[in-house]
This record gives C-alpha cells, structure tokens and sequence, in this order.
C-alpha cells in the first residue's frame, strides 16, 4: 500500500508536483495521464527515488520511501522496477544478459562484477522471455531488436527483479500499435498473474481506459481525476486536459489508436501525420 501525504516537488520556482495526497492499495493496476508537462513522470521518479519530494512523504507499507538510504534504498530499487519510454537497456550486450541484470540488486558486488549468474537465474530469465514471447532473441545485442522487442527485453529484466511494484514512465510512447498493445498485454498479465502493483504515465485515454482499473489525472502538478474508466466523462477529462491549456479538446487527439487495424496504419499515405504523432498533444 502507498500513501502518498501532501508529496510536493518544485525545481526552482516551479511547482512540477503540487500536494499530492493519495493511497495505492497493493494490487492496483494505476494509469497517470495529463498533458506533457503536467508532473506525471516527477511523480513516478519520486516513487522510484530518482527524485526526491522538495516536502511531504511517500511511504509503502512501513516504509518511509522519501528517506531510505543504502542497504534499505538497495532493498527499495529491487522491490520498485522501472520501465522507460526509450528501454534503458545495454544495447552491446545480448538479451539474456540484459535481463539478467535485473538480478544485480539481489547479488554481492563481488559475483555482480564478474557477471556470475546462477544456472537458476538463467533459467529464470529464459523463461522471463519466454512469457514475453521473444526467447528467440536471447542471443542477440539488445541493440538490434526492434522497439517493441526491446520494450519486452525490459519487462522481462524487471520481472527478474521479483518486484512488489512496477513503474512505467510512457512505456508505449515510443511503439507502433501493435507493440503498444503487446506491452500494455504483458503489463496487464504482470498486474493479474502476478499480483504486482503497477503504476504506468499514459499520454492516452483510451489506453488508460483499456487497461487501468483506476485512473488518476494531473494538471499542473495537480491530481484533478481520481477513479475508474467509468467515472472518466468527458467533463473529466476536460479538468485534465483542458486546465492546462484551456484549448478545446477532442478525445481522439490523446489517443495512440492502439485499437486501430495494424493495416489500416499502414495505409496511411506516406508523409501524413499518424495517430501516433499526437503524442503528447
Ligand atoms: N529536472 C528538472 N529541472 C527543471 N524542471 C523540471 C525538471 N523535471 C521536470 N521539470 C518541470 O516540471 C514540470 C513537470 O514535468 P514532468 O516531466 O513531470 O511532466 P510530465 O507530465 O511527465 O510531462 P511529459 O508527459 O512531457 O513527460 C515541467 O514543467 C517540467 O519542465
């Protein structure tokens, strides 16, 4: 469970995240969307640590997030995984490596330094491709698979972490449909099979409304929607998207299409703005 008391964050005279108070009961699947800009990935890096609140707390359980240090913050970074828009993987080295460095922050320096990994630990990450359908790529350097594949690489090294949690910072926002799907599929089975709580940044609606069990909106550092697809009505999301701009808003311009025929995408003429050129609009 996280509870989240008055989390403020400000780089400089800026206000990124503006007294955020909320709780995440363990098992929830969390989209955050707002427009760009709107403090969704500051909120996620302060969950993470790789930002820490200018006030206010974040705790998990009996854990005061915001103040753990060395052995505890370890103990932290391999309970909370992370998953990046541009993958963060180590594109000389092979797959089954990369995955296999999900398990670092369960080993001694000494046996991380000679990259010493058990027989069970291969099998693990094998099998963590496997579920993510690309052990047929094991061997390959990370860099040369497409963007989907190396999005899944980066599921299944999180999944080798053995998380209680999962972040997302706009896992899809670098894919075509078809790889959006197939991640936010694997994020989802992750969620359910598993149990793990994720908590993912969507520039989309309907990719939150798909997948996320509640949906939280932010508006200039501000939670302005708190609850499930349901509940999202267009009044809703004009408080989201419109707060910060005041611009009139069609839904369809927040959406990636992920619904769209793989086919009719690609009937597009050449030169003309795809669905996913509005990222971020
Ligand atoms: N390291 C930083 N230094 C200065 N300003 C920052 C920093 N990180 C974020 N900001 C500012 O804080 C605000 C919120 O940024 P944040 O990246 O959290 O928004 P976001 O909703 O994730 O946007 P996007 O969807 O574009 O990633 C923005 O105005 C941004 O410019």
């Amino acid at each position: 469970m996280f509870e989240f008391r008055n989390v403020t964050r400000q780089f400089g005279s800026k206000t990124a995240v503006d007294s955020v108070t909320l709780d995440i009961p363990a098992g929830q699947m969390v989209g955050i969307i707002g427009r760009s800009g709107a403090g969704k990935s500051t909120l996620l890096r302060m969950i993470n640590r790789l930002a820490d609140p200018t006030s206010g707390s974040i705790r998990f359980g009996d854990r005061n997030v915001s103040q753990l240090k060395g052995a505890d913050l370890r103990r932290w970074h391999r309970d909370c995984a992370m998953i990046f828009q541009q993958f963060n993987l180590v594109p000389r080295l092979d797959v089954l490596t990369n995955v296999l460095l999900g398990r670092l922050n369960h080993r001694s320096t000494v046996s991380s330094i000679l990259s010493m990994f058990t027989r069970e630990e291969r099998i693990m990450a094998i099998a963590a491709l496997e579920r993510l359908g690309i052990e047929q790529t094991a061997l390959q350097p990370a860099g040369t698979l497409s963007g989907g594949q190396q999005q899944r690489v980066a599921i299944a090294r999180a999944l080798m972490q053995e998380p209680k949690v999962v972040l997302a910072d706009e896992p899809i926002a670098s894919l075509d449909p078809l790889n959006a799907k197939i991640v936010m599929d694997a994020l989802k089975s992750i969620n359910e099979r598993d149990g793990i709580t994720v908590i993912t940044n969507l520039h989309t609606l309907d990719t939150a409304r798909a997948y996320c069990q509640r949906i939280i909106g932010m508006a200039a550092g501000r939670v302005v929607f708190d609850g499930s697809a349901d509940e999202l009505t267009s009044e809703a999301v004009h408080r989201i998207y419109g707060a910060a701009g005041g611009a009139e808003l069609d839904e369809t311009i927040t959406s990636t299409s992920i619904n769209v025929p793989v086919a009719a995408m690609k009937m597009q003429p050449a030169g003309s703005i795809s669905p996913l050129a509005l990222h971020g609009a």
